[in-house]
């Protein structure tokens, strides 16, 4: 994209979110599409994962759309999908050639007009270019009710090349990022290395056969300080142990049980993103208003809110990720979702003691995944705590 180009989608979803942060009501009755983002960095293996995926026997209907990153404007994709064991290939046109400005309108239209003719699909599989920052492309299939109505984001999957990842951590970054879009962000700036895995709901650690088992638990160490609510699988040559739960089925944006996260370990391996959780007994539902405008604080203005200046230990912070659960006293849960300023807080499937719900939390529980965070989730939690506990 052209730095002249403002690209209008972005400016709708900034007015979406007004309307679209409150709790959505699902129709009942329309069975909509779930697509992953499979995104990594080039060569990291999506391509792989994808044909893997296309060939393995699942009895589902999968459409792949793939991304040839090459250097002209016009980049076609070929969208693949696989029916009864059999390949076709079709290819969408998506005129301007990122991914992030074009697969909104003709992308999904393209998508659309194929589940016209050839039926729905079970799934959908994008692959994003090497260089795509899954952040500015995740909220597009999120919160755009047209979109919506056809097809919800699943997930997103960061392949991740074990031989390369510390070197890519460790550059400066360049004007990849800003092409992504960027440029209004403060402080040093991130690799698209770190975007990706940070956005990632599920990480495959691809490539492990090159790397001795002591340089993958570095990078293991490395990634899940980084982000240490995603899943972690390690593959060779992008075989993951299985399809669903892994790359499909994920509902990393709706169901939401329960946030697997480990608060004690790795702190501060990264020196630019980190993940933390914040903990907090259970709220009665008239609270749920209280943190809504907390998130609005942090995620809109990034501000915890109602701190003097002298006594504020974050100064300048960024969210690139948040999700939640919020326990009611009443037994039911909410999910808080939330990519860049993006956010909703929506009712979640999940009631206590429903028999495969073992594990519900008793507790809220907000997992936040962004660079400067600070030293620790105290002054998080502390904030949150009293911000919720102020008279109003
Ligand atoms: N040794 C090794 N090679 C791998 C592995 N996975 C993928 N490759 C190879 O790495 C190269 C790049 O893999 P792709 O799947 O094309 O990577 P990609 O992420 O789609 O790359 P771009 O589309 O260019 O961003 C190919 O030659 C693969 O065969 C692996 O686990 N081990
Ligand atoms: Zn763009």
């Amino acid at each position: 994209m052209d730095d002249d180009e403002t690209p209008p989608e972005l400016v709708e979803v900034t007015a979406l979110q007004e309307e679209t942060r409150t709790e959505e009501v699902e129709e009942p009755g329309v069975s909509r599409v779930p697509i992953t983002l499979v995104t990594g960095y080039l060569g990291a293996g999506k391509t792989t994962l994808l044909n893997y995926i296309l060939t393995e026997k699942h009895g589902k209907k999968i459409a792949v759309i793939m991304n040839e990153f090459g250097d002209s404007t016009d980049i076609e994709k070929s969208l693949t999908v696989n029916q009864d064991g059999q390949e076709v290939t079709e290819w969408l046109d998506v005129g301007n050639g990122c991914i992030c400005c074009s697969v909104k309108d003709s992308g999904v239209q393209a998508i659309e007009s194929l589940m016209d003719r050839r039926g729905s699909f079970d799934y959908i599989l994008l692959e994003t270019t090497g260089l795509a920052d899954p952040g500015n492309i995740a909220p597009l299939f999120w919160v755009d009710d047209g979109l919506g109505s056809s097809i919800y984001l699943d997930g997103i999957v960061t392949l991740v090349d074990a031989k390369n990842i510390l070197r890519l951590l460790d550059e400066p970054a360049t004007e990849e990022i800003t092409h992504a879009g960027h440029e209004d962000h403060a402080g040093p700036a991130l690799t698209m290395a770190h975007l990706q895995v940070s956005h990632a709901d599920v990480i495959v650690l691809n490539k492990v056969d090159l790397v001795t088992p002591t340089e993958l638990d570095n990078v293991r160490q490395r990634i899940a300080s980084i982000n240490g609510a995603a899943k972690i699988h390690v593959t060779d040559h992008s075989r993951t142990p299985q399809i669903e739960g892994v790359v499909l089925d994920l509902h990393a944006y709706d169901q939401l049980s329960k946030l697997d996260f480990d608060e004690k370990g790795h702190a501060h391996i990264d020196p630019k993103i980190s993940t933390l959780a914040i903990i907090y007994p259970r709220i009665s539902s008239d609270q749920i208003a209280r943190v809504d405008e907390w998130l609005r604080s942090v995620l809109w203005e990034s501000i915890l809110p109602s701190i003097p200046e002298e006594e504020n230990e974050i100064p300048n912070f960024e969210i690139h990720r948040l999700k939640g659960i919020l326990a009611l006293k009443d037994g039911t849960f909410k999910v808080i979702q939330a990519v860049r300023d993006v956010f909703e807080i929506r009712d979640s499937e999940n009631r206590e003691r429903k028999e495969d719900n073992n594990d519900a939390p008793d507790h809220c529980k907000i997992v936040i995944i962004g660079r400067d965070l600070g030293k620790s989730a105290g002054a998080w939690e502390r904030n949150f705590r009293s911000f919720m506990e102020k008279v109003t």
